[in-house]
């Protein structure tokens, strides 16, 4: 399936002899009469007058579809030595460099003419809480009147444009496209997620951030690193002058310290937890009706009251983070402060997380895209404050994903919950119920007490959930968040847990 993307409406041709010359390729046979568009790493996103990127994949080398690329417009082939053998014969130039993927940013940029010419850019990661600080980033902006684009696991947007997303941080050659069309737009701030694998992956090669957030750091992605260590490192790459101008770091996480203590660009710290040394600090002052009230005393001792239409303390203090990497690239505090007075708080809407799905009767239904031991507790105990009556945990484990993390979400949950549903979630390759035996197990070893049903089918298992609840009690349905389908047996198959919950909810006449 061809992945959708945004791409500049009118972008200005380069010549690829002088690509070669700018990247010292070799020229072959045929470059001086090409001009080059676009860049694309996918046969099946190809457009005319692309520059055809083939990398070696984990499956299949990308190399191996150039004769598809030239079909769908391609009018040269970028790839390694091997991947040119692959290619086979073309009649378009073919361009030989010895690993494309770390050449793929710059050319990106280069193509696109984003490297001089970027828009005001955010990077954020961290384990939890990404997709959340950009939205937050960019309801800031918005409200401080700014035009925004932004790129999270939920979307890509650039102003009124929007495609869904399906990498958390886009492959480079999708990215620097991104930034050439929100040129054209005239955005002038974006703010981008960046997870480990992108750094690792070389996405973000070929941007400067003006400010990157660092939120924590816990256990998930051990399937694709070795331990903390090297996830960690690859977190760490992003606060380094090659990547960054700036940094800030949340201290609320052990690991907030090992990035100041590492970082070779300059930070500033914030924290939420009291007693910390650090620059910020931020303490929440009240919970309603799901929205959280906080101060923020800045480095220079000034405080800002406001408040985040979001539960949990977490929320204010990715708040927090955003309002401090706004103040470090360069907008005023006092302006924030004022604009954030005369809306009534922050105006953010986080698609997906701690979404509340339920009207004004019956319980409060949350739909999470939390799938870390460190998420379910955190949005657990920022619900159990909020309930008067039973807490319920209707969750599932993704397949094919980090197995080291199952038994402790299980744990985590029963721990945190009155009433514990498991189902299945996104199973993809693996055998559902394997999955469910270990959330299982896991229940019954840490909480026998706790009352548990296993039941396959998520649909029905929120269902459940619903039929047992009160009007004092709330269900938190953790794993799905956004998103639109489940993974079984290799195969895509619609499903959307908001709207299968809020069904649930009025049939049940709530
Ligand atoms: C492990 C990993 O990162 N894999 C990524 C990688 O896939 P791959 O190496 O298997 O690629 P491949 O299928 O062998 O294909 C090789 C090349 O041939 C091309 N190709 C392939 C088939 C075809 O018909 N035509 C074609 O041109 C592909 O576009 C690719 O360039 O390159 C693909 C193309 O960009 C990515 O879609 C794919 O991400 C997969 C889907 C993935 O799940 N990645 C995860 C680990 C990931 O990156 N996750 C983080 C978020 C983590 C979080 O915070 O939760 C993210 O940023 O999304
Ligand atoms: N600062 C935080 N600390 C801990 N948990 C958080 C924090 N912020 C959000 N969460 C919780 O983490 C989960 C995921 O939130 P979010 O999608 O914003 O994170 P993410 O880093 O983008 O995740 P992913 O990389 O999987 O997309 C949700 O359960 C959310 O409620």
């Amino acid at each position: 399936m061809p992945a959708a993307s945004i791409r500049p409406s009118h972008p200005v041709p380069r010549s690829l002899s002088e690509l070669c010359a700018h990247f010292g390729l070799d020229a072959p046979e045929g470059v001086d009469q090409v001009e080059v568009t676009g860049v694309s790493i996918s046969s099946m996103d190809v457009e005319s007058g692309d520059l055809y990127v083939g990398l070696p994949g984990a499956r299949v080398h990308g190399a191996s579809y150039a004769a598809k690329a030239e079909e769908a417009g391609a009018v040269a082939v970028l790839t390694d030595a091997a991947g040119a053998e692959l290619a086979g014969e073309l009649g378009i130039p073919v361009l030989v460099t010895e690993e494309p993927r770390l050449a793929l940013g710059d050319v990106s940029a280069w193509i696109y003419r984003t490297d001089p010419d970027q828009p005001k850019l955010f990077g954020v990661t961290g384990t939890n809480g990404k997709t959340s600080v950009v939205y937050i980033l960019d309801g800031l902006l918005l409200q401080l009147g700014v035009v925004t684009g932004l790129t999270t696991t939920v979307e890509r947007r650039i102003g009124e444009e929007r495609i869904e997303a399906s990498l958390t941080t886009p492959e480079a050659s999708e990215l620097h496209a991104l930034l050439a069309r929100m040129r054209e737009v005239g955005v002038h701030a974006a703010s981008i997620e960046v997870s480990a694998q992108a750094v690792t992956r070389h996405r973000v090669d070929g941007i400067e951030f003006d400010v990157v957030g660092f939120i924590n750091l816990s256990h998930d992605h051990l399937d694709d690193y070795v331990d903390f260590e090297e996830y960690f490192g690859e977190k760490l790459k992003l606060f380094t002058p090659e990547r960054a101008r700036r940094g800030v770091v949340s201290l609320d996480s052990e690991w907030g310290a090992r990035v100041v203590e590492d970082s070779r660009i300059p930070v500033t710290t914030i924290s939420s937890k009291p007693g910390t040394d650090a620059d910020w600090n931020l303490v929440v002052t009240g919970a309603e009706g799901g929205s959280t009230s906080f101060t923020l005393t800045s480095p220079d001792d000034r405080v800002l009251h406001s408040s985040i239409p979001m539960p949990g303390w977490f929320s204010a203090a990715n708040a927090g983070l955003a309002i401090a990497m706004l103040v470090e690239s360069g907008y005023d505090l006092g302006e924030i402060a004022e604009v954030l007075e005369r809306d009534g708080g922050i105006d953010a809407f986080v698609p997906g997380r701690l979404e509340l799905v339920s009207g004004d009767k019956g319980p409060r239904l949350y739909v999470d895209y939390g799938h870390t031991p460190d998420a379910f507790e955190q949005t657990l105990g920022a619900l159990r404050e909020m309930t008067t009556g039973r807490l319920f945990m209707v969750f599932g484990a993704d397949g094919d994903r980090d197995r080291t993390k199952r038994p402790e979400m299980a744990r985590v949950a029963a721990a945190g919950s009155d009433v514990v549903i498991i189902t299945d979630y996104n199973p993809r390759t693996e055998d559902p119920d394997e999955i469910r035996r270990v959330l299982v197990e896991s229940v019954k070893a840490s909480h026998p007490e706790r009352e548990l049903h296993e039941i396959a089918d998520a649909s029905l298992g929120l269902r459940k959930a619903v039929s047992l609840a009160g009007p004092e009690d709330t269900i938190l349905v953790a794993g799905p968040g956004h998103e639109s389908y489940t993974e079984v047996a290799g195969s895509k198959i619609q499903y959307s847990a908001r709207d299968e919950a809020r069904a649930a909810l009025r049939e049940a006449g709530w």
